[in-house]
């Protein structure tokens, strides 16, 4: 087997196979492991994790007395270099995968055939296949003038050792709303400018409403529904046009999507459209004879679990072991914001446009004994199919929303009719109780 790109699905994929005593070559061009531990979810939440401790500290005053409080940035710029990233070296991750058998090369790898793979002017055959894990890059949208400017994508801010004092970030998706507000605790002035109408816009409208009232609170300027015309930096300032209105700022973080890396990477010579937005795979996460992908490139869900799940699936296939097939109909997913902004399924739009007949059912989670005991914010919302008496999407914000979301998934995934989770007995005071009144409340 030839793994080309080892993210998180790839590198576990190949130590499977590997232990399996199939011959297994993996490729990288960049960090064995792929996007999320460099620059991407683990150092990320580090940040919010330091974000969230000022967070509570302020919250002291009037629970439990006072905090005379000073943020430092250099202690999160330490863990992350020294602790999640070796300082943005792989060796430890490349050790591990040498030792559990895979043969390792750095580079770029095409595709020049079926089963056939070059990297740097050698060739890889394989007998059984090739696997497809090559993820994404920060996007830049087609602003004039941003071209040429020192703006941040993720990875600078994610490997920044100093913060600056005001910030716009252009995007107000999961990796604009978590920095946007991390920093924004750190003194960091920011502005968030979204070309949506909402932040968080393939969430529940009233998610997106609460977190915009919280970041708001908070000091950040969200400005939605506005379109970035130009960008200009001069003497150590951004100047963003927004069609009449300007905002400056010392850095600018473009958080506006992902590009799959599927140039370059020889699709053409299987079939396949290197100007596609995503590699089409079945429900073994075949993409062509002897060819499987996994991971962002598949469009199903831009998540590490994700990438995982698949690439446990296609190791399934590709080892002959038969077992489920992949199935997103419960695809978790969790906004480290605070109020954490967490959902499994469907939203209740999707679930009316898919036809079905649609009950949904919402509880504030600041009225539930726990939330009014913690001074917390947030909801839980079920979308429940009618008809068949079960849960196909549902919402959980709140300070833990992503592990309220658990029992939630558990629904969603399989298949608990309603009237079941309306007989059981939720634990007082818990967050997760909310799901309990959101269930009375479906109509
Ligand atoms: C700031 C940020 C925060 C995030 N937080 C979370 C989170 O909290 N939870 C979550 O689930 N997800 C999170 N994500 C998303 C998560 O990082 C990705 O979904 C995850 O990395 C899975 O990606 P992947 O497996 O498709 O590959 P990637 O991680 O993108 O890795 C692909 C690998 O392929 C290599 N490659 C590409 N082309 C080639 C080629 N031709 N030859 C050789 N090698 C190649 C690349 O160098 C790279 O190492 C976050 C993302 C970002 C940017
Ligand atoms: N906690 C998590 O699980 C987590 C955290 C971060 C990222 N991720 C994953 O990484 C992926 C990438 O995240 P992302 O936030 O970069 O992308 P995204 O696609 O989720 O959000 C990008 C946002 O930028 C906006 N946008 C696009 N062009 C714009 C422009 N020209 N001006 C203003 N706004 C513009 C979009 O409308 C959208 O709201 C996500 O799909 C997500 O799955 C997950």
């Amino acid at each position: 087997m030839v793994v080309i790109g080892l993210g998180p699905g790839g590198e576990a994929l190949a130590t499977e196979l590997a232990g399996t005593g199939l011959d297994v070559v993996g490729v990288d061009r960049r960090l064995v492991g792929g996007e999320c531990p460099y620059y991407g979810c683990v150092p990320s939440k580090m940040i919010v994790r330091a974000a969230d401790l000022l967070a509570e500290a302020s919250r002291v005053q009037g629970m439990a007395g006072d905090v005379d409080l000073t943020a430092s940035w250099q202690p999160v710029a330490e863990r992350i270099s020294n602790e999640a990233t070796d300082d943005w070296d792989d060796q430890v991750a490349v050790d591990r995968l040498v030792d559990a058998g895979v043969g390792f090369v750095r580079g770029h790898a095409r595709l020049t055939g079926p089963r056939t793979v070059e990297v740097a002017g050698q060739t890889y055959v394989a007998r059984i296949g090739v696997v497809l894990n090559t993820g994404t890059e920060p996007a830049a949208p087609p602003v004039d003038g941003l071209d040429g400017t020192p703006y941040w994508t993720n990875r600078e801010a994610i490997a920044a050792t100093e913060l600056p004092a005001s910030l716009v970030v252009v995007g107000g998706g999961a990796v604009g709303v978590e920095l946007a507000q991390a920093f924004a605790r750190f003194g960091v002035q920011v502005t968030v400018v979204e070309v949506a109408d909402r932040i968080l816009a393939p969430e529940e409208p009233e998610s997106s409403q609460l977190l915009t009232r919280v970041l708001t609170r908070e000091g950040i300027r969200v400005l939605t529904g506005v379109t970035v015309k130009e960008v200009a930096y001069d003497d150590g300032q951004f100047t963003v046009d927004l069609d009449g209105r300007t905002v400056t700022a010392d850095r600018l973080l473009v958080a506006a999507g992902r590009r799959p890396n599927l140039a370059d990477l020889g699709l053409e010579t299987v079939g396949l459209d290197p100007r596609a937005r995503a590699v089409g795979v079945d429900e073994r996460m075949r993409a062509g004879d002897g060819l499987w992908a996994i991971g962002d490139i598949t469009g199903k869900g831009a998540f590490t679990h994700v990438s995982m799940y698949q690439a446990s699936v296609a190791a399934r296939d590709i080892r002959g072991l038969g077992g489920p097939t992949a199935d997103y109909r419960a695809v978790p997913r969790v906004t480290f914001s605070d109020p954490e902004i967490a959902a499994v399924g469907m939203t209740e739009r999707q679930a009316r446009a898919a036809g079905l007949r649609v009950r949904v059912g919402s509880t504030d989670l600041g009225a539930s004994a726990r939330g009014w005991i913690h001074r917390g914010e947030g909801l839980v919302k079920l979308v429940e199919d009618a008809d068949r008496g079960v849960l196909v999407g549902a919402t959980a914000v709140g300070p833990s929303g992503g592990e309220v979301l658990s029992a939630l998934a558990v629904a969603v995934h399989a298949e608990v009719p309603t009237a079941t989770l309306g007989s059981m007995i939720y634990a007082y005071p818990t967050f997760h109780r909310a799901i309990e009144s959101a269930l009375a409340d479906l109509s």
